[in-house]
């Protein structure tokens, strides 16, 4: 059973996929946090993240592992907790950039196989691309949408609207357009996904969607 999760920032990709995986024993991979935690490396190293020759050329350099516990998400570069770092405004401002990077692209991709191939069990993977290109064959594959209301008032509640929810909306619109409009592997829904909008959904209500339409397939219904 692999389940790919898509959809843009804030849809509650996350929240979901942890949930869905946890009630159906699955393990879980959070794709982002590959993405954020190349993009912090580069930034810790010095690379400039908005030279994509500079970032191709480094890209093969860190190791990131990535555990399948849905409920202890963890992620290491260089044998470094990198939990905290990646969720930095600095990381959120420059992974768009550096996730654009192809050569960034292919070893992300080279680790979420690894991943699935990894979990006997089955797998939730969330991400943007996942069931475009990573996992094209996924059991069940899910889009995710809300307004950009919804997942910037979300956003800014997580962080006790210490950034306010205008601020939020235009970073996530923009970080929408950039990943929506790169040539390689952009966000998008794949033509065979199940578009579930969270707009008007409690997290319970979108938990219940998935599991229920995993289960039909499980038992095919
Ligand atoms: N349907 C929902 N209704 C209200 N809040 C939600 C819903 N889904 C997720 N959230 C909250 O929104 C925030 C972002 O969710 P998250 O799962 O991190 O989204 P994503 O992974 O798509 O960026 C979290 O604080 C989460 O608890
Ligand atoms: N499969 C994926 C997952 C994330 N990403 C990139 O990684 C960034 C961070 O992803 P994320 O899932 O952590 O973002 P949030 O939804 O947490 O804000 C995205 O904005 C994309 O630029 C990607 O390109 N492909």
């Amino acid at each position: 059973m692999i389940v790919a999760i898509d959809g843009p920032s804030g849809t509650g990709k996350s929240s979901t996929s942890r949930a869905v995986a946890e009630k159906l024993g699955l393990r879980y991979l959070d794709t982002g946090a590959q993405y954020r935690a190349i993009t912090w490396w580069m930034l810790s190293n010095g690379v400039d993240v908005n030279d994509p020759v500079a970032v191709a050329d480094q890209a093969g350099k860190p190791s990131i592992v990535s555990g399948t516990d849905p409920l202890a998400p963890a992620i290491t570069v260089d044998g470094i907790d990198a939990g905290a770092p990646i969720r930095t405004q600095e990381v959120t401002a420059a992974v768009s950039a550096v996730s654009a990077v192809p050569e960034v692209r292919t070893r992300m991709v080279e680790l979420q196989r690894a991943a699935v191939s990894g979990a006997p069990e089955g797998i939730v993977v969330e991400g943007r691309d996942i069931g475009t290109t990573v996992l094209p064959d996924a059991t069940v594959k899910i889009f995710l949408t809300a307004s950009a209301e919804a997942r910037a008032a979300r956003r800014s509640g997580e962080l006790n609207g210490a950034v306010t929810v205008a601020a939020t909306r235009a970073d996530l619109i923009r970080r929408d357009t950039a990943d929506s409009s790169r040539t390689t592997s952009p966000l998008a829904k794949a033509a065979d996904a199940v578009e579930v909008d969270t707009t008007e959904l409690t997290l319970t209500q979108v938990i219940e969607c998935i599991v229920t339409l995993v289960e039909e397939k499980r038992t095919g219904s």
